[in-house]
């Protein structure tokens, strides 16, 4: 019989007291995913779950039948799980579910949403933070930690199968859903990201509006063995960050969503709480990294629940030659149109 969920959660978190809570609470969440999943199967009753609400979301997002059922969905169970606090992408603010709890949850419910109605895969990516006395007297407070605090992230992901990939700080670890065995099974004990990139993703049709050294950078991954990287690299792009990140996780990678000059895209198109730190913890648990370009995500101390930030993470040498493209802009100015094979850019 495979290893089931239930026996790591026992085996990772309930030696301590304070793991309880959390072990329970990610019980809670898989229960709405199997919820959520089963609902996309079924269609919804409406028949089509990727029709707009004509509602928009914190971030001016028009609201999808099932950006809102799942929303639905996980506040039952962070309310179940004990969470004192839930802050979604489909709420404005932080919502207060007890007085109690020490736990709050940043919640992405549905992500990918643009995805729905194409039958692509979709998922739900959560980050567990915990809450002090301060902050709970001072809600507002409760989502403006860095990431580097959190004590779980993960994300489902309701696609061909239903996926876990959950980190309690112990490694990265695939779960998947068995209908069969009636519950989550670990279908990867610890997830490695393989160092060495061959593939990209990003939206490619956004070239025309980023920096010099973002293009730069796209430029020679393009140029392949002609280029100054004098290997050939492939792109997959997906457009739900859940399939993006299972895929850097499990075949390495590196991804990118920068920030451009459009109005509302400076700081790029993800969101930090609900998105970027659960991810990059994901990352750097499974031996990769994630950065703004400049910075560690983890470490960005946030002003607001739905706050931006440009998002780098995958294969560590990739995001890591990323922020030299970024940095060294001087070397960058003298780039031949020749590709000169300096140091900084081959391999
Ligand atoms: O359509 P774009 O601009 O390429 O953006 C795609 C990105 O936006 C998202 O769909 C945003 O998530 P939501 O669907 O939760 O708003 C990510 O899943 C994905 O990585
Ligand atoms: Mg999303
Ligand atoms: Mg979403």
């Amino acid at each position: 019989m495979p290893s089931s969920l239930d026996a790591y959660l026992t085996s990772a978190l309930e030696g301590a007291a304070s793991g309880r809570p959390i072990a329970d609470a990610i019980r809670h969440l898989c229960t709405a995913a199997v919820k959520v999943r089963n609902t996309i199967i079924e269609g919804g009753t409406s028949g089509d779950l990727g029709g707009q609400r004509g509602e928009t979301n914190s971030d001016g997002d028009i609201q999808k039948e099932l950006d809102v059922l799942a929303d639905k969905a996980f506040l039952k169970a962070a309310k179940d799980s004990g969470f004192a606090f839930f802050g979604s992408e489909e709420q404005e603010g932080p919502v207060r579910l007890s007085e109690d709890g020490d736990l709050a949850i940043a919640i992405d419910p549905l992500d990918g949403s643009s995805n729905i109605s194409t039958n692509v895969s979709i998922g739900t990516i959560f980050s567990i933070l915990p809450v002090s006395a301060e902050q709970k007297a001072n809600p507002d407070t409760v989502f403006r930690q860095k990431g580097a605090n959190q004590l779980a992230a993960g994300f489902f992901t309701y696609g061909p199968q239903l996926h876990l990939v959950l980190t309690v700080g112990d490694g990265t670890h695939v779960f998947l859903f068995s209908p069969k065995f009636g519950g989550f099974v670990e279908q990867t004990a610890s997830v490695s990201i393989e160092p060495r990139a061959k593939e990209f993703s990003a939206n490619m049709s956004n070239y025309r509006h980023w920096d010099t050294h973002i293009r730069n950078y796209i430029d020679d991954l393009l140029a392949g063995a002609e280029g100054p990287r004098e290997r050939e690299f492939g792109m997959r792009y997906v457009g739900s960050l859940v399939a993006d990140a299972y895929r850097i996780l499990t075949r390495g990678g590196v991804f990118l969503y920068p920030g451009d000059e459009r109005k509302g895209y400076q700081k790029g198109r993800l969101r930090l709480m609900y998105e970027a730190n659960p991810v990059a913890m994901l990352v750097e648990q499974a031996g990769g990294a994630a950065s703004d370009g400049t910075r560690r995500i983890l470490d960005i101390e946030p002003e607001s629940l739905h706050e931006r930030v440009p998002f780098v993470f995958g294969s560590k040498r990739e995001v890591e030659r990323i922020a030299r493209y970024i940095a060294d802009s001087d070397a960058l100015a003298e780039r031949s149109p020749l590709f000169g094979k300096r140091s900084l850019f081959s391999s």
